[in-house]
């Protein structure tokens, strides 16, 4: 299912959002005492979760989700969304996919699109198919929620920011605001920030705090349009068990591998039976040189064996019933730099 082309702008897009902070607040006066720089961030932080139903009907729209490699995207659409959907590690370049998750509150659908960090190094095939998909799923939605690490900005943030349609309101996220101990070193930061683009809101924030997500969703629904639903109400995700199995697998190696594994190694699913509750999964995962291969087995398979543990048990977890699941390592040098067997490797 394909929800791209069943949204239409917001006609009636809020002049000033009433329970976040504004961003015109910040370019024109920015408060130049802590003080009146504290209060502006405590409303930005406290302001409540409006879900209140519209008066006509569903409300309905897609949000994208963008951002340079490792600032929160995934864990952020999986707290939105309430279940993990979208794999994270510690490692940059985890998602690779366009990654629609859902979530309806009362009469409003939130359609949340994750994507992959966009890639400024290596300008091989993977790459070039990775930021082919943010490009496309900046286009067509009804909102953007740009993600960056609180108080940071650099040359790839810059180039996501280069990215936005400019009539599609922006929301400027500033995640990981956990790690900030002085609020008042952001003050430059936000002005800054909002010379480089006229963001709708400003919203200070930890994707790791339910708080903070419930608050998220406030601030976003009013820039989504009276429109009906594109999903069930219960429905979480456009993507099935079989792309889920291969990013589990995907998670585990990244997460179990030093930082030695470059990140070109994928996984393919060879097999996804399903017999009752029992699923029969086989799976290659494919790196680019016979090192790599040895590093993913591990002494005495070790390593190959956690993965394919941990992996199952999530499985499990995510399905309900049992899983079988076999892994195979094989080597495919230079895959990452071949259009063709990148695209049969299942990237756009
Ligand atoms: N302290 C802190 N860490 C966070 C927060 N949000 C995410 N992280 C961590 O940041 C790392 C990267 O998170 P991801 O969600 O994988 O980042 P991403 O932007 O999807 O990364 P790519 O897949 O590379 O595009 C993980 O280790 C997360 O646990 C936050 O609010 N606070």
């Amino acid at each position: 299912m394909t929800p791209g082309k069943k949204t239409s702008k917001n006609p009636e897009r809020p002049a000033k959002p009433a329970d976040s902070l504004p961003a015109e607040a910040l370019s024109a006066d920015l408060p130049a005492q802590d003080a009146e720089l504290e209060a502006m961030l405590a409303r930005a932080m406290m302001s409540q979760a409006n879900n209140a139903p519209p008066a006509e009907g569903q409300r309905c729209g897609l949000i994208a989700i963008v951002g340079k490699p490792n600032v929160g995207k995934s864990t952020l659409l999986n707290a939105l969304v309430g279940q993990k959907i979208s794999i994270t590690s510690r490692k940059a370049q985890t998602t690779r996919h366009r990654i629609t998750g859902m979530r309806t509150v009362g009469p409003t659908q939130f359609v949340f699109v994750d994507t992959p960090g966009f890639q400024t190094r290596h300008g091989n095939a993977l790459n070039r198919s990775l930021n082919k998909t943010v490009v496309g799923a900046v286009n067509d939605v009804d909102l953007i929620v740009f993600v960056v690490e609180a108080g940071q900005f650099n040359q790839a943030d810059a180039k996501v920011l280069s990215l936005l349609p400019a009539g599609t309101p922006a929301i400027l996220l500033a995640n990981k605001f956990d790690l900030i101990h002085r609020r008042a070193e952001i003050a430059p930061w936000l002005k800054e920030m909002q010379e480089r683009h006229n963001f709708a809101e400003f919203v200070p924030m930890s994707a790791n705090s339910a708080k903070d997500v419930v608050r998220l969703f406030g601030i976003c629904e009013k820039y989504l349009p009276p429109q009906p639903w594109m999903y069930g109400a219960d429905e979480l995700t456009d993507r099935s068990e079989r792309f889920m199995a291969a990013e589990i697998i995907r998670e585990k190696l990244f997460r179990l591998t030093g930082d030695e594994l470059p990140y070109t190694s994928t996984v393919i699913i060879d097999k996804f039976e399903q017999e009752g509750e029992l699923r029969r999964i086989a799976a290659t995962i494919v790196v680019e040189r016979d090192g790599h291969k040895g590093m993913i087995i591990g002494e005495k398979g070790e390593k190959l064996k956690r993965i394919g543990t941990e992996a199952r048990h999530e499985m499990e977890a995510l399905t309900g019933g049992k899983v079988f699941l076999e892994i195979w390592v094989k080597v495919r040098s230079g895959w990452a730099d071949d259009e063709a067997r990148v695209r049969t490797f299942g990237y756009e």
